[in-house]
């Protein structure tokens, strides 16, 4: 079994780094990148896996740490799967607020059982910078897309994200029943069982 006191989370999203603490309980603390570097690496992939791979690695390499990295994004039906990979530059970097506008006025006329969508997590924990076996889990969470926001808990587009099994948004969910339910949580609850955490 794997044992970690201190991981370093290579993100410099604060609403990812509250949830994955929360999720992972006061055994392994993390540590923000943000302690090491304010440089963001380029997420070249054209997956999920690879960029989660690449930020981990990129991480574990300024901290001498260990890397825990999380690429999400959400997946729209209608779009073929976009925006993925690319949510957080959905509307080329201009942030959250941004991304969210911009997806309701594409989704604008698209009837409500067409707006299907899946939230995707992949984490990925490399135990150096050039290891050759990353630990990989990833969580999927089904919902809709909403036609206006809701919500004030979370960060991204959770306030367009209808929830079915809560009918409610992501955020209007408290972030304990978010971490509960949330595509975070179940990949975090993967890693755990991995890292005998579970
Ligand atoms: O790469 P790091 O530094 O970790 O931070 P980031 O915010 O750029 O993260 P990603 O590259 O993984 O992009 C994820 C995008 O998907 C969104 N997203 C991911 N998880 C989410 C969640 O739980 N709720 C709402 N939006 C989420 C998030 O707002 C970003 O726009
Ligand atoms: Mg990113």
């Amino acid at each position: 079994m794997m044992t970690f006191q201190q991981i370093v989370l290579a993100s410099h999203n604060a609403g990812k780094l509250k949830e994955l603490q929360a999720m992972l309980g006061d055994t392994v603390q993390l540590r923000s990148i943000g302690e090491f570097s304010s440089v963001e690496p380029e997420e070249t992939g054209l997956s999920f896996v690879e960029n989660a791979i690449l930020k981990a690695r990129n991480a574990a390499r300024i901290s001498g740490m260990p890397a825990l990295a999380d690429d999400s994004g959400l997946a729209v039906d209608f779009l073929g799967g976009a925006p993925g990979i690319y949510s957080a530059r959905y509307a080329d970097g201009k942030g959250d607020a941004a991304n969210n506008a911009k997806l309701l006025d594409v989704l604008k006329d698209v009837p409500q059982e067409q707006r299907g969508a899946q939230f995707v997590c992949v984490l990925a924990l490399v135990r150096h910078a050039d290891d050759p076996l990353p630990i990989l889990c990833e969580g999927l969470w089904h919902g809709r897309i909403l036609t206006q926001a809701s919500g004030e808990h979370g960060f991204g587009y959770d306030p367009l994200f209808w929830v079915p099994e809560r009918d409610c948004s992501s955020a209007e969910l408290s972030p304990a029943d978010k971490n509960q339910i949330s595509h975070r949580a179940r990949a975090m609850s993967l890693l755990r069982q991995r890292l005998g955490l579970a």
